[in-house]
């Protein structure tokens, strides 16, 4: 499946070494305000080769609007935006031609599909996020209509945990540090496995402020199963936490609900939902991201006949992939709360009226 969402939809097509990347984006609303230098720098946020916690790469990640834009306004029609790839240099992957890089897709999407396209993973390929957050800035635009905000930074890399976030310090820091108390810690950590060709895991956060009350669908349409569902859709991704996330099963039950007021809930241990439905207060989401399986250590695996052979990877790679990943994990909340935004609208009769009242 390439396509994500129900009312608020976006397929995405291409491979890290094709030719371009891009997406469709479908069911956005007439009458948008599309800011395409927003677009541009949410790309700037996400793209490669920015600095040395990151891989060389180098790309522009300039996103091309191929439809549904007139004169800067949204027409109600699909979005099409296309990325062209620069700095491909499939070379580098001609000694994994016929291996399986361990902990990648290659094993699995070989043993599935028959076929892989090995540069760089091809459609497994972390770049593919690129065109995510190109749907995403469009999530973000219509979000900003209802004065929803998304956010996010790096709350922990390689067991360095943040212990503030200050969502505010974030743009000023090369790996989008949450907390300047533990950023050198993080970096350190980042450049330490570098040095070693190894690689580091680490933590988003991602919030969001001024979520109204109602987003979700009960029961089998959640908007933390969908939450979880976007976010484990994004590589490296092995676990999701909503708000306190696994601490709510250690903790008593008084000490998990959120005692409510006449002004709003006193603590927010349930990350803004309830019930499967935003609560009206910050959603929380911490996403967990493994350490990037791209590594330059001498490793052991099989080939395409099964045989046992070394393997060695050459190539340009992110030694943490959590860092640029926290950009991508917002773009996906971003367009799962744009998609429960507009499922949200058939809830009430009385909505349905005020569309269709004369
Ligand atoms: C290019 C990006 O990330 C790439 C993700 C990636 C991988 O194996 O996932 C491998 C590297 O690319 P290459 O195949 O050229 O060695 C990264 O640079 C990007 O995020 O834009």
């Amino acid at each position: 499946m390439n396509t994500f969402g129900h009312r608020f939809r976006f397929s995405t097509f291409g491979e890290s070494h094709g030719k371009a990347l891009g997406c469709i984006v479908d069911g956005v609303p007439a009458g948008i305000k599309i800011d395409e230098e927003f677009i541009q720098n949410e790309m700037d946020r996400r793209k490669p080769g920015k600095n040395k916690y990151a891989t060389a790469r180098k790309e522009g990640d300039k996103v091309e609007i191929l439809s549904g834009v007139f004169e800067g306004i949204t027409t109600g029609t699909s979005i099409s935006m296309v990325i062209f790839n620069e700095n491909q240099k499939s070379k580098d992957y001609t000694n994994v031609k016929d291996l399986f890089r361990p902990g990648h897709a290659d094993f699995t999407y070989f043993n599935k599909y028959g076929t892989r396209d090995y540069r760089g993973g091809g459609r497994s390929s972390a770049r593919e996020t690129a065109a995510r957050v190109a749907a995403g800035a469009i999530a973000k635009l219509m979000l900003k209509e209802l004065e929803i905000e998304v956010q996010s930074g790096i709350c922990a890399i390689d067991g360095v945990e943040a212990s503030e976030y200050d969502f505010s310090s974030v743009s000023d820091s090369e790996i989008f540090a949450l907390d300047k108390n533990v950023e050198q810690a993080q970096k350190d950590a980042i450049l330490a496995a570098k040095n070693k060709h190894n690689s580091v895991g680490g933590v988003a956060l991602v919030n969001v402020k001024n979520a109204p009350i109602g987003l979700g669908e009960p029961l089998y349409f959640k908007l933390d199963s969908q939450i979880a569902n976007a976010m484990m859709s994004i590589n490296a991704v092995k676990a999701v936490e909503i708000g306190d996330g696994t601490l709510s099963s250690k903790v008593k039950g008084y000490d998990n609900n959120d005692q409510i007021r006449k002004d709003g809930f006193k603590t927010n241990h349930s990350g803004g939902i309830l019930g499967g439905i935003s609560n009206g207060d910050d959603i929380n989401v911490k996403v967990y991201f493994k350490s990037t399986p791209s590594i330059f250590i001498k490793q052991e695996t099989v080939d395409i006949h099964n045989d046992e052979v070394d393997c060695e990877l050459k190539g340009r790679h992110d030694p943490c992939v959590a860092v640029r990943g926290s950009v991508v994990a917002e773009s996906m909340m971003a367009l799962v709360l744009a998609d429960m935004a507009l499922l949200n609208m058939s809830s009430k009769i009385e909505n349905v009226k005020k569309v269709y009242s004369k």
